[in-house]
């Protein structure tokens, strides 16, 4: 059998907070780059997995980089077009040939985009949806949603207060995990009140917002109006793949995105394992060819570097799915007509 076409999906690498809550003594100007941006952690993290990528397929991509074979899109946002730069330069280090400068073991590889209010395949959640809206309001009156609000007032109050943020709620408590922990992971001494079990129920709190997100409530209809899109485009490419000649040129489509962009579509896949994507993971598609001439899906996820990939199974198919079976057990989650289905 042999590997004809990859689609990989990466979450950026290690980034400055998006934002500080009013009473954070870290702003902005606390940042070398200010908020959002990759840092040299993040850098070297997309630069590791390009190079474990390059280990992975070096028998399938030609070792010097040829245009044909390979296409990136990154959302228009400077640390996934950052990691997009850095994981390439980890992919495709020039041989001598292709050296531009014999100084510089670097050459330039184009990374796409369209502008972030044109995005419509990697940034999630994907609004305007009224349907989508609705669906999150139902979520917002579910026995779980009321449930864990409750579980969680006092704290949730307890934060607020330390943080300065008057409207704190379970969809908005992302933020301050988030700002905590990429304070922490920069060694910056964190808040007193900030204590581990408080790190530890924050993350709690953020990963259910998640959950909220593409889950809990109605996941298969959350999914045809979110992630179900990215895996509409990924199917199509599967199946164009499958049809075209074993010589077609194009090997490796990969899209540089975000964690909401991993999670969406691995709800979709059903295979979410209920943990934020970290910085730099990589859900990996790949198409083999079979002796027999039949095409199948197999899917990994890297979510620790220095590991390989680990397989992941789509529920009612074997890790091999043929892809006939992968289209039959996804069409559910892939919207027929997004707009007709966002309408209300
Ligand atoms: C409103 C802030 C949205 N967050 C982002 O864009 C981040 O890149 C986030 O998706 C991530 O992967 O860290």
């Amino acid at each position: 059998r042999s590997l004809r076409f990859v689609t990989l999906v990466y979450r950026h690498g290690d980034r400055s907070p998006i934002k500080a809550f009013p009473r954070d003594p870290y702003q902005e100007s606390a940042w070398p780059q200010g908020f959002g941006q990759l840092t040299q952690v993040g850098m070297r993290q997309q630069w590791e997995l390009g190079q474990a990528l390059r280990r992975r397929y070096r028998d399938f991509l030609s070792d010097t980089y040829r245009r044909q074979e390979i296409f990136i899109r990154s959302t228009d946002c400077d640390r996934t077009l950052m990691s997009a730069e850095a994981n390439l330069a980890g992919l495709y280090p020039p041989g001598g040939q292709q050296m531009f400068n014999p100084n510089i073991s670097w050459q330039p590889i184009p990374v796409h985009t369209v502008p972030e209010s044109d995005e419509r395949l990697l940034k999630f959640p994907l609004t305007p949806c009224p349907r989508y809206e609705q669906l999150q309001t139902e979520t917002r009156h579910s026995a779980e949603y009321i449930n864990k609000t409750k579980e969680n007032w006092q704290f949730l109050q307890m934060v607020a207060k330390e943080t300065g943020i008057r409207d704190i709620s379970l969809e908005s408590v992302w933020s301050v995990y988030d700002t905590l922990f990429c304070e922490q992971t920069h060694k910056m001494d964190l808040p007193a009140w900030v204590t581990p079990d408080v790190m530890t129920q924050l993350k709690q709190l953020k990963d259910f917002g998640f959950e909220f997100l593409f889950g809990i409530h109605n996941r298969v209809e959350k999914a045809r109006l979110q992630g179900g899109v990215l895996l509409d485009h990924i199917r199509k490419n599967l199946t164009k793949a499958a049809n075209v000649s074993a010589h077609q040129n194009l090997k490796l489509l990969a899209y540089s995105a975000h964690d909401t962009t991993l999670v969406a579509l691995q709800m979709a896949l059903d295979v979410y394992n209920k943990i934020q994507a970290p910085y730099a993971s990589c859900h990996l598609f790949e198409l083999y060819q079979e002796d027999d001439g039949n095409f199948s899906v197999e899917m990994f996820y890297r979510n620790e570097s220095g590991k390989e990939p680990f397989p992941l199974t789509i529920p009612d198919c074997q890790h091999k799915c043929p892809l006939q079976r992968f289209l039959e057990l996804t069409d559910p989650v892939v919207p027929q007509d997004w707009e007709q289905e966002c309408k209300v």
